[in-house]
């Protein structure tokens, strides 16, 4: 059984950057084709590509197209930071790829290249350890997106469910549709099902009910920004299912690769929460829901302090009970 998904979110093909375009899936599917770093970044903060590394991924190869051009990278490098605030995967890849000291084209697109590659293997190497966390026959909850549409390939938080499946230790899993954006509902419940896995789509108000009623095994997510003491940035909703996990005492596990890591934090207080339009609440791919005018808040992510996380997974191992020691014990042990 193939662990890696046959989905690709993020293609370099004839000295463009192809990315398929993630806010009409799962009824469309259309790739969009950047020539530009500008491009690039339109396309980041437009969430045509979304999820930290995927973000991060395709800002590095945002910076290779500018190079490639001969145009003025410090304007390449500063736009595609100003695209999206939160995840802290999109600014250690512009420092790795600014570390090169180069402007030059092939040299930059090579080290492009290496960081999806590298990303790909991270998250099968997170299949393994987390899918080894799991009991047989797992049923298991997860929120937004995390496959191969918010990475290099497989997935974070999804590539451990893909690699359980792949070892016949998944039962069934739940998947929070997400709201406002419907990474759930639109990207999860696809991936999962192009893959034969048994997913049930749940609306974000009956996580509650369905962890009293079945208590799921493990709440499995990704993440967008960890600090140093092991608090997690994540799409908004998480803070809840692990205050809901931790009372119905089921597991609560976060799936991310060490490029997620922001060691220069010393708490989720610091982490930057991006603030997304008020019409991705009030209305619904471009149909009006709620009141003309009505006000609307969209914080896209939330905070979920260390206490209430079990394990985070990583490409270097397993961070139980996450802690400032225990963060660094992983981290400054490789
Ligand atoms: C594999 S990390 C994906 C991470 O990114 C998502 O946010 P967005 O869809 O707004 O980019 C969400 O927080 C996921 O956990």
């Amino acid at each position: 059984m193939s662990q890696h998904s046959q989905v690709i979110a993020i293609e370099w093909r004839q000295q463009t950057l192809q990315l398929l375009d993630q806010r009409i899936l799962p009824h469309q599917q259309q790739m969009i084709e950047c020539q530009t770093a500008a491009e690039t970044a339109n396309a980041i903060r437009e969430m045509v590509v979304r999820g930290a590394p995927a973000i991060g991924i395709t800002a590095a190869y945002g910076i290779a197209l500018d190079a490639l051009a001969g145009r003025d990278l410090e304007a390449a490098y500063k736009v595609l930071a100003e695209s999206r605030p939160t995840a802290v995967n999109l600014f250690w890849a512009l420092e790795r790829m600014a570390a090169l000291g180069t402007s030059d084209g092939e040299q930059l697109l090579a080290e492009a290249r290496r960081i999806h590659a590298e990303d790909i293997a991270h998250n099968l190497a997170m299949g393994q350890f987390g899918a080894e966390l799991l009991g047989n026959n797992a049923t298991v909850y997860t929120h937004c997106n995390t496959g191969a549409l918010a990475t290099g390939g497989h997935g974070t938080a999804l590539g451990i469910i893909r690699s359980a499946w792949a070892g016949g230790k998944i039962k069934h899993v739940y998947a929070g549709e997400t709201r406002p954006w419907l990474q759930g509902a639109r990207l999860t419940a696809w991936e999962l099902m192009q893959d034969n896995i048994p997913v049930s789509l749940v609306c974000d108000g009956a996580a509650a009910q369905l962890f009293r009623a079945e208590k799921p095994e493990w709440v499995i997510v990704g993440a967008d920004r960890i600090t140093a003491n092991g608090d997690v940035a994540n799409k908004i909703g998480t803070y809840s299912l692990a205050v809901l996990a931790r009372h119905h005492g089921m597991k609560f596990m976060v799936a991310a690769p060490s490029t997620t890591f922001d060691l220069s934090l010393n708490s989720g207080n610091d982490i930057p929460i991006e603030q997304r339009p008020m019409s991705e609440v009030t209305s619904l791919q471009g149909i009006q829901i709620a009141p003309q005018k009505c006000q609307a808040i969209n914080p896209s992510f939330d905070v979920t302090p260390a206490e209430l996380i079990d394990a985070i997974v990583t490409e270097r191992g397993v961070i139980h009970q996450p802690s400032v020691a225990t963060v660094a014990a992983l981290l400054d042990s490789h």
